[in-house]
């Protein structure tokens, strides 16, 4: 057969998860120290134009949390369901990351706050920051946030905020602000894209622990932007022609010598590029290798995750509601 013992593309792990697991939208997908896939997903709610006034106030607050599980826990080999959390808690899940020790960083976009839960599941927060349904651009305050990313070595994390913020906020582990950049970019630009530390949504956080950086995912802009976590300064910036003009999620992982796994989405005007994951070489922006779960692509990635010594990679989409999980060709479950 093709599957050549150097062929590391990745494909589509068909049947998987092996059961129907009825997710609603699904905003965030994670993978955590012990290797479980996890998935934040939205129930019975629906992003869509209503959910929000022109001031970004939540339209559905009288609706309630959404009364499903929002977090589920997967086995990475069969995507068989683990265990289940997060009833009652949430009414737009965003963004999902998790820590060295497994905690819960989430983010919800109705209620324009970051949490981190325990990585019990348990329902009481371990932090929560920004004040409940009341957007805003201070310190205390965020405007739809997307995604957050915590550095192990110091617990120091990232939020990345939001759809009506364009800033990076550095927390200490205790929540206390230490640092933000970023500034909505300016209208009209060459060739060459916004200036660097201008964005169009900060859409999707990824830990760069060996470099010391945090990349971005510069949604409406297509493409990613890298920091250096310790003052925020612009390092390095990804931007393919053949990513399209929008990427939705961005995934760091170290092996190969360190790479980005990114999805993009969908042209909204225009040629229609594929809608696919890419596998970008970190250290010079070469684009090693594209996937997607069908021939059509991906309709719309909206999160991307990988761990260390795990060529798995797991795509969390909005639409068909799916997680998808991807190996390379030559680590294909063998079918008989
Ligand atoms: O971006 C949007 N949604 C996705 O990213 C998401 O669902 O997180 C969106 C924007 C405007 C109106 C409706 C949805």
């Amino acid at each position: 057969d093709e599957r050549g013992a150097e062929d590391s593309s990745l494909q589509v792990v068909e049947d998987w998860p092996v059961q129907n697991l009825e997710l609603g939208q699904v905003s965030g997908v994670a993978v955590c120290p012990a290797g479980h896939v996890h998935v934040f997903h939205r129930g019975d709610r629906v992003w869509d134009s209503s959910s929000f006034d022109d001031e970004n106030m939540y339209q559905q607050q009288d609706l309630g949390p959404i009364q499903t599980d929002t977090v589920v826990e997967l086995d990475p080999s069969t995507g068989d369901l683990v265990r289940s959390w997060g009833k009652g808690i949430f009414f737009l899940p965003h963004g999902l990351a998790m820590d060295g020790d497994g905690n819960y960083w989430l983010t919800d976009v109705a209620m324009h706050q970051v949490f981190k839960f325990p990585a019990s599941g348990d329902s009481v927060p371990l932090l929560t920051l920004g004040e409940a349904f009341q957007p805003g651009s201070d310190d205390k305050h965020f405007c739809k946030p997307t995604d957050v990313a915590v550095d192990d070595s110091t617990g120091d994390f990232f939020v990345a905020d939001g759809y009506c913020n364009s800033r990076v906020m550095k927390f200490s582990k205790d929540g206390a602000l230490l640092l933000q950049w970023g500034r909505p970019s300016p209208p009209g630009y060459g060739l060459s894209g916004p200036p660097p530390g201008t964005f169009r949504i900060p859409h999707s956080l990824a830990m760069v622990p060996d470099r010391g950086e945090v990349c971005v995912a510069d949604r409406e802009n297509g493409r990613v932007q890298c920091f250096d976590i310790r003052e925020g300064k612009f390092t390095r910036m990804f931007r393919e022609r053949e990513f399209g003009g929008r990427v939705f999620a961005v995934d760091y992982n170290p092996d190969q010598g360190g790479v980005l796994h990114l999805v993009n989405g969908p042209t909204l005007v225009g040629a229609t590029l594929p809608v696919e994951g890419f596998t970008v070489r970190f250290n010079d922006g070469e684009i090693l290798d594209t996937w997607r779960p069908t021939a059509r692509g991906f309709s719309q990635p909206h999160d991307v995750a990988s761990a260390p010594d795990d060529s798995a990679v797991y795509v969390a989409e909005i639409g068909p509601n799916k997680v998808w999980k991807f190996v390379p060709a030559n680590e294909q479950p063998n079918v008989i």
